[in-house]
């Protein structure tokens, strides 16, 4: 549905907004400091109330829009679940911020941390992750964020002579796949073969270790992933896999324990330990990491951050592209063939693509991967949205959903509208400073200081290629339903 819409609104256009820079220091000068409006409701009855409004009758997006509408404020009160009975422990007591202004103050470490709240006050057990807290549950004061965030940061740049050469070989991989099944049935549905892709090329760059050298884990690594990843998220997740009350009764009501994914983690762990043993050394040598914590910290940033953002990015992308009707997509080819030539693609040359890299920042914007950001007030502080201001005391969680705020209208012109050359020009440039789906503006800078995603450039890039090698393979590339249904090899 969503991706239904999405497709029927791209389209080209040059105009661009007028803005007013959101910055959580630019804050309360001059602004009635108010109330914020939204309540918590009865004890157990309102967060209840609230978890079936946003799983069941209203869904996450309607839910915030409506009391968006219904406060006249983007910033208010609300539940957001897990909650009650089985959660017991978790505080579902949240100020939402919806627009980018007061989102920018989730960026603002002298005024919130980040200690335990990637997803919220739930948090899944450490059985997940070794027992231990990772690098992405960590708050800024505390020395081991540094250590893994450097680490990370390390890692990352020590890939880059292999990442673009390990990607489009798996991509030959995953598009010789595709092509077979949709010649033999009409249509192939890509997003396993993208996710066996991302994951191999993923673990051969970021750790050196080759997943073919275990069958299972070059066959299943990703699968296993998956699982991982799934029962860490359930509590927090839409669905809409079975009917209602089922699915709030089954995957909303309580934690599943790690036991079920144990064994394939431990293969996974195993596989990092042997063939990834060089970047293992650096974490403990160069970052006094002992084993556990780099292996550990390893596996999440891979499966987490990276497996897990770019399955949910790189299909919005695909869909998109394959998608269009609006000639987009012709538009898109002549750009990435002017700038390509009879070079082999790489960083640079994408660098070079204004409209593809709108393109990738327009996605970005229009579906951003990681929908929820969290902060912990870590002080009492003055939050400001663009026409009122706001008392918030130590201790209250900050929820940022992304999907609204990325179409805030006081600085994305038409932003119900999925406008592929918004991000060109000089106006296109300004507007970085606005696209938070990295943590932080794509203007910033991710550092021990901060909480900005460690990849945040690489991401970018890594779609672009993504964007030029489908434009270059084919002359006609068509995606339907989550399916590619019709592929031109270029001539
Ligand atoms: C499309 C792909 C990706 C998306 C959408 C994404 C998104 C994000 C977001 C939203 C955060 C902030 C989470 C929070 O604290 O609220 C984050 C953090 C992080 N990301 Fe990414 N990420 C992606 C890929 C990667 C990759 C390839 C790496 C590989 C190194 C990576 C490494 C990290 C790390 C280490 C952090 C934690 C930063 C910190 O603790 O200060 N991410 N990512």
């Amino acid at each position: 549905m969503a991706t239904a819409m999405m497709m029927n609104s791209i389209k080209m256009s040059s105009s661009t907004p007028s803005l007013t820079p959101p910055s959580s220091s630019s804050a309360s000068v001059n602004l009635p400091v108010r109330t914020i409006p939204g309540s918590y409701g009865l004890p157990l009855i309102g967060p209840i109330s609230d978890r079936l409004d946003y799983f069941w009758f209203q869904g996450p997006e309607t839910f915030f829009k409506k009391r968006m509408e219904e406060h006249k404020s983007s910033v208010f009160r609300t539940n957001i679940p897990p909650t009650f009975p089985l959660f017991v422990g978790v505080n579902p007591n949240m100020i939402a911020v919806l627009d980018c202004k007061a989102f920018a103050h989730l960026f603002d470490m002298d005024l919130v941390e980040k200690k335990n709240i990637l997803i919220g006050d739930f948090m899944p057990s450490t059985s997940f992750t070794g027992n231990m807290r990772v690098g992405v549950y960590l708050d800024t004061t505390e020395p081991l964020h540094s250590q893994v965030k450097s680490f990370a940061a390390h890692i990352l740049k020590r890939s880059s002579s292999v990442w673009v050469s390990e990607f489009i070989s798996n991509l030959d991989i995953m598009w010789g796949t595709i092509e077979k099944e949709v010649k033999s049935n009409g249509s192939s549905s890509f997003l396993f073969p993208l996710q066996k892709c991302i994951f191999r090329f993923l673990t051969k760059s970021l750790f050196g270790a080759d997943p073919m050298k275990s069958s299972e884990i070059g066959d299943k690594g990703h699968e296993m992933l998956d699982k991982w990843l799934a029962l860490q998220l359930l509590p927090t997740q839409t669905l809409g896999v079975l009917p209602q009350p089922l699915e709030e009764i089954l995957f909303h009501s309580f934690a599943y324990p790690f036991l079920l994914v144990s064994g394939d983690y431990n293969k996974l762990f195993e596989f990092v330990k042997t063939e990834g043993k060089e970047v293992v050394e650096i974490g403990m040598t160069e970052y006094g990491l002992n084993q556990e914590e780099t292996i550990h910290n390893l596996l999440f940033i891979l499966g987490f951050n990276a497996f897990g953002g770019f399955s949910v990015f790189l299909p919005s992308l695909l869909v998109s592209l394959g998608g269009d009707k609006t000639g987009l997509q012709e538009k898109l080819r002549k750009e990435v063939k002017e700038k390509v030539g009879s070079s082999s693609l790489s960083f640079s040359l994408v660098k070079e693509m204004e409209l593809v890299n709108s393109f990738v920042y327009e996605t970005l914007r229009f579906i951003p991967p990681v929908p929820f950001q969290y902060a912990r007030a870590r002080k009492d502080f003055v939050l400001s949205s663009y026409d009122s201001a706001f008392q918030v005391k130590k201790g209250e969680l900050l929820c940022g959903y992304q999907p609204l705020v990325m179409k805030d209208p006081k600085v994305f012109d038409n932003p119900e509208t999925f406008v592929a050359d918004r991000f060109t020009k000089e106006k296109g440039q300004e507007l970085l400073n606005y696209l938070y789906w990295s943590n932080g503006p794509q203007t910033g800078t991710p550092a021990t200081s901060n909480k900005q995603c460690s990849a945040k450039d690489i991401v970018v890039l890594t779609a672009s290629l993504l964007v030029a090698d489908v434009l270059t393979r084919y002359d006609s590339f068509t995606v339907s339903s989550g399916s590619v249904t019709a592929v031109e090899k270029a001539k």
